[in-house]
């Protein structure tokens, strides 16, 4: 494969692979390694995931991996304002995907709760987090060719409000038109304390996109993966 002419800034490694199935391996070994290491010294670690189809391989990967699983909390980035047996569901991408196998010993912490709409769920989903630790330990990010990452989606109304980096806030309803279902999402601020923060992308548009962000990374609310776009970051991508 020809190397993708992409320039990142200084601090941002980038691994590029042939094929999805090798980046997601060496992406599960990197995220396996980085847990144990942390579980040698902490007595529970975070996993942030995104939903969206490039992490399948990667959760299928992973869940192979033999670590300490009941010392892990999983948790999304974002999740579909869905039925968890609707297609839609990251919740059901995860538990068909990565939540089996050894990996099935996590705990699971949703972010959806009942309601009938994502405000009526804010409270309870944001208690169901207290107990985790910050920064969270490992987040795993995708991306739209909208410039979006886990549900910062520039259209929606409450950008604004979950892109500030002051906030407290750990989770905001966001109703972004372009989209068929509201969502939840966790905050700039959770996602980007991160420990260890992985951009995973597959296909050519994806650098297409990523090249547009970094041409003028200051305006982060026309393309929110700009704020995350930082020394620090792996990029993992396949065409
Ligand atoms: O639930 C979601 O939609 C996400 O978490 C979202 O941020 C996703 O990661 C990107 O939209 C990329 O999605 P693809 O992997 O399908 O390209």
């Amino acid at each position: 494969m020809k190397t993708p002419d992409i320039q990142f800034p200084e601090g941002i490694q980038a691994r590029f692979e042939d094929a999805p199935e090798s980046v997601a391996l060496i992406l599960a070994n990197a995220v396996a390694d980085f847990l144990r290491e942390r579980l040698a010294s902490a007595e529970r670690a975070s996993l942030v995931v995104s939903g969206g189809s490039t992490p399948v391989p990667f959760f299928e990967a992973l869940s192979n991996k033999a670590l300490d699983w009941h010392r892990v909390d999983v948790l999304l980035a974002d999740e579909r304002w869905v039925d968890e047996e609707d297609p839609a569901s990251n919740t059901r991408l995860v538990r068909d995907h990565l939540l089996k196998g050894e990996t099935a010993a996590a705990r699971y912490l949703p972010l959806k709760a009942e309601g009938r709409a994502p405000i009526d769920a804010l409270a309870r989903v944001s208690a169901g987090l207290k107990d985790l630790a910050l920064p969270l330990d490992v987040v795993i990010l995708g991306m739209g060719n909208d410039g979006h990452t886990a549900s910062l989606f520039p259209d929606a109304p409450e950008i604004a409000r979950a892109m500030n980096a002051q906030s407290s806030e750990w989770v905001v309803e966001m109703s972004p038109p372009s989209q068929p279902h509201p969502r939840i999402s966790l905050t700039r601020p959770i996602l980007e304390a991160a420990r260890f923060t992985a951009l995973h992308l597959k296909g050519r548009d994806k650098l297409e996109t990523l090249k547009r962000a970094l041409s003028e990374p200051e305006d982060v609310l026309a393309m929110p993966i700009r704020a995350f776009l930082k020394p620090g970051l792996q990029v993992f991508w396949s065409p």
